[in-house]
């Protein structure tokens, strides 16, 4: 599959490389017809106007003819200037005085225009034709290398040309081996989609070049070209293959580890203090999991939490938190006024046996139901009905709720008039905005006035600095604080060092 579409994207690619090369090549080639053209019209108009310096011998004189070879030497696009009377040409620079007049009558196409009358092919001897504009008894033959370098690009590049006048009702030169086609193209009278057309006019002298060419399959007519498309494609393909395979199989064999850990209870915990920003009492903390794998070292939550999601198995993940982050804090928790918060996806609080394990934890640690908060946030999708009943029973339980990821997308007002959490935690988006220019900044002051009288806890999240501290200290003094400028999320031992301060 990857090796089809490889070969496809690469062969579309070639295939508008090889579009774009033709079609800038076609103009070049069709301005320069134009360029070429334009040069034998002056050249035309050059020559005619020397008519009456002629005029002055007798026609087909010596003098006559002398005159007519010397000006006609200088024109590289002029073949041939003549006298011609009664549509036969009588003399002509080129070939002296005919014994018998050439007849005009033999020719491919004839044109009227400018005063001028344009014969095209016309048959000047058995296998020589010309093409010819004459005007009373004066006629111009165009050199018939006048257009010849045009035709080795028609062959080389299999270009088509055909020089017309601006509406194209007429028809001059015409160059290239598909010039029939070219031409029933031009006229509407056929359709073809993949033939490249372009049109280069000049209206001073009411020309036009309708270049044309069928465009090439970029391998067309060139093997290496093939080869080397299709060498790049399998290549390429092979390689994406070899990461999509990989990625899958890092996947699953992080998953299959992922629920190893879980069943085996290698999965531990750091909680990340959380203060009273008046006094700087610590007033709770937050579980936060870990895992450390044998083979692959630390991995975060931010990547094995969604991969859990993803694969069914966050629900396990949640009833593991519960059960392990309870008993290890059952004694701190009985010792000391704080509480615990844990993460929980909707889906978790929402489930029976997720009710039943928390309950019995607690029991069976001796916690009571105002030591524990559940974290929840709005990116767990679950019918909010489903969610406000399960949040009830464990209210009913004296189990406390936060709103978490306060003021992002996920969690927002309307989440917090229809549920009634005892707490509510600002995303650190919001943290980072103070004594910045972002456009979060504006918000703050209208959540801090809206905080002020709110009766719940409010937990800044993510405070980092002096900056962010002294500002919500003189802002909301009541509010509480978690982040790296208190401390960070530490092992357990680290929060009992911290009790025992508090308490000395
Ligand atoms: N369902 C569960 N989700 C969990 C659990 N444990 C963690 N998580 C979720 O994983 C995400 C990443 O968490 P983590 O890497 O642990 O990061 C947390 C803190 O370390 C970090 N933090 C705290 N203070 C600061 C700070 O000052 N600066 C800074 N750059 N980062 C800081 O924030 C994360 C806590 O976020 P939140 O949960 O929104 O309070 C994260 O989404 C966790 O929720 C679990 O047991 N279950």
């Amino acid at each position: 599959m990857t090796l089809a579409l490889s070969l496809i994207f690469f062969y579309g690619i070639a295939q508008i490389i090889s579009y774009a090369y033709v079609h800038e090549k076609l103009e070049k080639y069709a301005e320069s017809i134009l360029t070429r053209s334009n040069s034998l019209i002056s050249q035309v108009k050059e020559i005619d106007a020397l008519r009456n310096e002629f005029a002055v011998y007798s026609p087909c004189s010596d003098q006559y003819l002398h005159s007519l070879r010397k000006r006609l030497w200088p024109y590289p696009l002029i073949k041939d200037i003549s006298y011609i009377k009664d549509d036969r040409v009588i003399c002509s620079a080129l070939w002296g005085k005919f014994t018998v007049p050439l007849s005009l009558n033999v020719f491919r196409n004839k044109v009227d225009r400018a005063g001028y009358t344009w014969i095209f092919d016309a048959m000047i001897e058995e296998g020589i034709t010309a093409d010819i504009l004459y005007t009373d008894n004066f006629a111009i033959t165009v050199s018939p290398f006048a257009f010849q370098r045009f035709w080795e690009d028609a062959d080389k590049m299999n270009f088509n040309a055909i020089v017309g006048d601006n509406n194209h009702e007429s028809h001059f030169f015409r160059i290239g081996k598909d010039i029939n086609k070219l031409e029933a193209i031009e006229h509407g009278r056929e359709q073809a989609l993949s033939f490249i057309l372009i049109r280069a006019c000049n209206s001073v002298n009411d020309i036009c070049v309708i270049a044309g060419t069928q465009l090439p399959f970029f391998f067309y007519g060139n093997v290496y070209a093939l080869v080397f498309l299709l060498s790049i494609s399998l290549v390429i393909g092979l390689l994406v293959s070899a990461l999509i395979i990989n990625n899958l199989e890092k996947n699953q064999s992080l998953l299959s580890r992922l629920e190893y850990a879980i069943d085996h209870r290698k999965l531990h915990f750091v909680y990340q203090p959380i203060y009273r920003v008046k006094n700087n009492s610590l007033i709770g903390i937050e579980a936060l999991i870990r895992w450390n794998d044998d083979k692959v070292g630390n991995i975060g939550p931010d990547i094995f939490i969604p991969l859990a999601e993803q694969n069914g198995l966050i629900n396990k993940i949640g009833l593991y938190v519960v059960e392990n982050s309870i008993k290890e804090c059952a004694s701190i928790l009985q010792e000391h006024a704080i509480t615990l918060s844990i993460n929980v996806s909707c889906s978790d609080i929402c489930s029976e046996l997720f009710r039943q394990t928390l309950v019995n934890t607690m029991q069976k640690e001796g916690i009571s139901g105002g030591s524990l908060m559940l974290e929840i946030t709005e990116r767990q999708s679950a019918s909010i009905e489903e969610i406000k009943q399960s949040v009830e029973f464990y209210q009913s339980q004296g189990i406390l709720f936060a709103l978490d990821d306060f003021g992002t997308g996920y969690s927002n007002l309307s989440w917090l008039s229809l549920l009634d959490v005892d707490e509510i935690k600002i995303d650190k988006s919001l943290t980072d905005s103070i004594g910045t220019e972002s456009i979060n900044k504006h918000i703050l002051p209208g959540l801090i006035g809206m905080f002020r009288n709110m009766p719940r806890i409010v937990v800044f999240e993510g405070v980092e600095n002096e900056l962010q501290y002294q500002f919500l200290k003189e802002n909301l003094p009541e509010c509480c604080a978690q982040g790296w400028y208190f401390s960070r999320a530490v092992e357990l031992t680290g929060i009992e060092a911290i009790l025992r301060d508090d308490k000395a």
